[in-house]
C-alpha cells in the first residue's frame, strides 16, 4: 500500500515527511505517561513515594503533554494541509490525464465508474493519506519501540511477544483480503448506483413521456438496496477476524504475565523489570487491538489507490509536437481505417481531400460513419490504419489540445455549462473582450433573444442548457465557434425540426461561421449539399461516391437516389 501511495504522490510525498516524523515523535512522548506510571509504581513498591517526587512526575507529565500537543497539532495540521494540497494536485493531474486518454476509455468505463474514481476513490485515498497512514505509522513505531524494550528486559519474553504477533497477523491479513474482495464488489455496485442515478435524472423527461418514471425508479431503488447490502457485508466481513486477532492478543497477556512472574520468582528478572514488562504489555495489547480495528479500513482504502493507479496507467495519446503552425488547412484522409470495438470496422480505407477554404458535405445512411469522420479529424480517437493530415502534417504528431485550437465544432447535441450565457459564449475564446463576445452573438443571430432575457448576457443557463430552446442553444454554440474563429469548422447540421424563423437564423449564422474556412459538414439540408464543393457519400465507412452535386447526379447511383428522395420529402413537407 505504501508503494501505491508513493507512486500516486510522486514528489509531493516529500512534503509529507516532516508532519509524519512529528507524528512519529508524538508516540515517544506518549510513552512518558507509561514511564511516569512505572516510576510511581516503583516508588510505591519501595515505599519511597514522596510529595516532591509526585510534583516532579506531574511536572514531567505536564511538559510531555504540552510537547505532545505541540508536536501532534503541528504534525496533524501539516498532514491535513499538505495532504489536501497533494490531493488537489492529484485531482487536477488526474482530470488532465483522463482528458488526454483516447476516448475509447470512456466506452470501456461507465459514468458511474468514472464519477467514483474522481470522487470516492480520491476521497478514500485522501482519507488514507491524512488519517490512516499516520495512525499506521504511529502503531508500527510504537509496537517496535515497545517490543525493543521487552527484548531489553528479557529475550524470552520478547520472543513470545513476537510469536504472538506472528500468529495473530496472518488472521487479520486474511480478513483484509476478504475485505478487498468484497470491497471490489461493493465498488461495482456503487458504480451501478451512480450510473443509474445519472441515467434517471438525465432521462427524466423521456421516462415521464413514456410513463416509465416509476419503473425506472424501481431499478434505481434496487441498486440502492444492493449498495446497502454490500456496504453492510463489507463492514462486517472483517469482524470475525478482528475478534479472533484480539482474542489471541488478549490471551497472550495472562500467558506472558505468568511467564514474567515465574521468571521473577526464579530471579531471572528483577522487580523493576517485572513492573516495566507489565506496563509495556498493557500498552502493546492496546496498540495491537487498535491496529486490528483499523486494518480492515486500510485494506479497503488500498482498493482506491489501486483504482487510481490503473487510471493513471491508461495510456495518453502520444504526440511529437506541442504546437505547430500549419502552412495551409487542407484536410486529407489517406486510406484511413478505424474501429471502436475490435473487429468492427466503422471506417474502411477512406481517402479524400478537403481543400482549404472549401466545403465538404458528408452524407450517407445512419451509422455510415459521418460523425466518426469528424471525431477523427478532431483526434478524439486515433485511427488504426492510414493517415489523417492537416496542412500536410499527420495529426497523430500533434498535441490533441493544440490541434483543437485550429478546429471549431458545432454539433446537434449542444451542451451548455451551468454558467452565464456570456461565459458560455466566451468559452470559444477565453481572451475575448465583452464587445467581441457580443459581436459574435450578433453575427450568430442570438443577440436579440439574449437581450430580451431578464438578465441578458448574465442569465444563468441550467446545466446542459435545458432552459433554452434547441434553436437558441444551437445559435449560442455557433456564437462560441464564431468567437473562436478557427480555420477548420466541423459541423453537424440540425435535423430536429426547427421552426422556419429559427432555421433561417441558423442558416444565416452558419454562413457567417463557415465563410473562407475549411468546412466538413454532416449535411441534412439540400441547399447545403448542393452548394458544397465536394460531396462524399458514405456507406459502411467507405466513400461510395465523391464529387460535386452535378457530377454525382450524372452518376445516377446512391447520391442520385438519395437526392430524389430528399426532394420528394421536401415537397411533402411543403
Ligand atoms: N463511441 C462509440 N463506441 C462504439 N461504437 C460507436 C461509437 N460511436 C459510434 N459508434 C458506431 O459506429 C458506427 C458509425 O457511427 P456514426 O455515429 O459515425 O454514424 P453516422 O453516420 O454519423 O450516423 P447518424 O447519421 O445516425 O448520426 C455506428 O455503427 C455506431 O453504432
Amino acid at each position: 500500500m505504501f508503494s501505491n501511495i508513493r507512486e500516486l504522490l510522486g514528489d509531493e510525498r516529500k512534503t509529507l515527511r516532516k508532519p509524519l516524523i512529528l507524528l512519529a515523535l508524538d508516540t515517544i512522548f506518549h510513552m512518558f505517561s507509561y514511564a511516569m506510571l512505572y516510576f510511581v509504581l516503583l516508588d510505591l513498591l519501595d515505599n519511597d513515594l514522596s510529595i516532591s517526587k509526585i510534583k516532579t512526575y506531574t511536572i514531567i507529565m505536564i511538559v510531555a503533554l504540552i510537547i505532545r500537543a505541540l508536536v501532534n497539532s503541528k504534525g496533524y495540521m501539516g498532514i491535513q494541509i499538505k495532504g489536501a494540497r497533494a490531493i488537489q494536485k492529484m485531482r487536477i493531474s488526474l482530470g488532465d490525464h483522463i482528458r488526454n486518454i483516447n476516448l475509447g476509455y470512456f466506452n470501456k468505463n461507465s459514468i458511474g465508474n468514472l464519477s467514483n474514481i474522481m470522487t470516492n476513490d480520491l476521497q478514500d485515498f485522501e482519507q488514507t493519506l491524512t488519517h490512516s497512514t499516520s495512525d499506521l505509522i504511529k502503531t508500527v513505531f510504537l509496537s517496535l519501540y515497545l517490543l525493543a524494550i521487552t527484548f531489553a528486559i528479557d529475550v524470552q519474553l520478547g520472543t513470545i511477544q513476537v510469536l504472538v504477533v506472528i500468529i495473530a497477523f496472518p488472521i487479520i491479513y486474511y480478513g483484509g483480503n476478504k475485505v478487498t474482495k468484497i470491497g471490489k464488489h461493493k465498488k461495482e455496485v456503487m458504480n451501478r448506483v451512480i450510473s443509474r442515478l445519472v441515467e434517471y435524472l438525465r432521462g427524466m423527461q423521456v421516462f415521464k413521456a413514456h410513463n416509465l418514471a416509476g419503473e425506472k425508479f424501481e431499478r434505481l431503488e434496487k441498486s440502492f438496496k444492493d449498495l446497502k447490502k454490500e456496504s453492510i457485508r463489507t463492514e462486517i466481513s472483517i469482524v470475525p477476524y478482528v475478534l479472533l486477532f484480539q482474542i489471541i492478543v488478549d490471551l497472550s497477556f495472562p500467558i506472558l504475565l505468568l511467564t514474567a512472574v515465574t521468571k521473577f520468582g526464579t530471579g531471572t528478572i528483577g522487580k523493576k523489570e517485572l513492573l516495566t514488562f507489565i506496563i509495556i504489555n498493557i500498552a502493546l495489547t492496546n496498540v495491537l487491538r487498535g491496529f486490528a480495528a483499523q486494518y480492515g479500513k486500510l485494506r479497503y482504502l488500498k482498493l482506491a489507490s489501486e483504482k487510481l493507479i490503473s487510471t493513471y496507467n491508461e495510456k495518453e495519446m502520444s504526440y511529437k509536437y506541442e504546437d505547430v503552425n500549419f502552412d495551409n488547412y487542407d484536410i486529407e484522409f489517406e486510406d484511413v481505417s478505424f474501429e471502436y470495438e475490435e473487429g468492427e470496422n466503422v471506417i474502411n480505407s477512406l481517402s479524400f481531400k478537403a481543400k482549404e477554404g472549401t466545403m465538404t458535405a458528408l452524407i450517407g445512411p445512419s451509422g455510415s460513419g459521418k460523425t466518426t469522420v469528424t471525431s477523427l479529424i478532431a483526434r478524439f480517437w486515433d485511427i488504426d490504419k492510414g493517415k489523417i493530415k492537416i496542412g500536410g502534417r499527420d495529426i497523430r504528431n500533434i498535441n490533441p489540445d493544440s490541434l483543437l485550437k485550429h478546429v471549431s465544432m458545432v454539433f446537434q447535441d449542444v451542451y451548455l455549462l451551468n454558467d452565464t450565457i456570456y461565459n458560455n459564449i466566451k468559452l470559444g475564446n477565453p481572451n475575448a473582450s465583452r464587445k467581441e463576445v457580443i459581436r459574435a452573438a450578433e453575427i450568430a443571430n442570438c443577440h436579440e433573444f439574449i437581450e430580451k432575457l431578464e438578465k441578458g448576457y448574465d442569465t444563468i443557463v441550467s446545466e446542459g442548457g435545458s432552459t433554452l430552446s434547441g434553436g437558441e442553444k444551437q445559435r449560442i454554440s455557433i456564437a462560441r465557434a464564431i468567437l473562436k474563429d478557427a480555420p477548420i469548422v466541423l459541423l453537424d447540421e440540425a435535423t430536429a425540426s426547427l421552426d422556419a424563423d429559427n432555421e433561417l437564423e441558423i442558416r444565416k449564422s452558419i454562413k457567417e461561421l463557415t465563410t473562407d474556412k475549411t468546412v466538413i459538414v454532416i449535411a441534412h439540408r439540400l441547399n447545403t449539399i448542393k452548394d458544397a464543393d465536394q460531396i462524399i457519400v458514405l456507406n459502411e465507412g467507405k466513400a461510395e461516391e465523391k464529387g460535386n452535386h452535378m457530377q454525382l447526379i450524372k452518376n445516377r447511383r446512391r447520391y442520385y437516389n438519395m437526392y430524389n428522395e430528399m426532394e420528394r420529402a421536401k415537397r411533402w413537407a411543403i
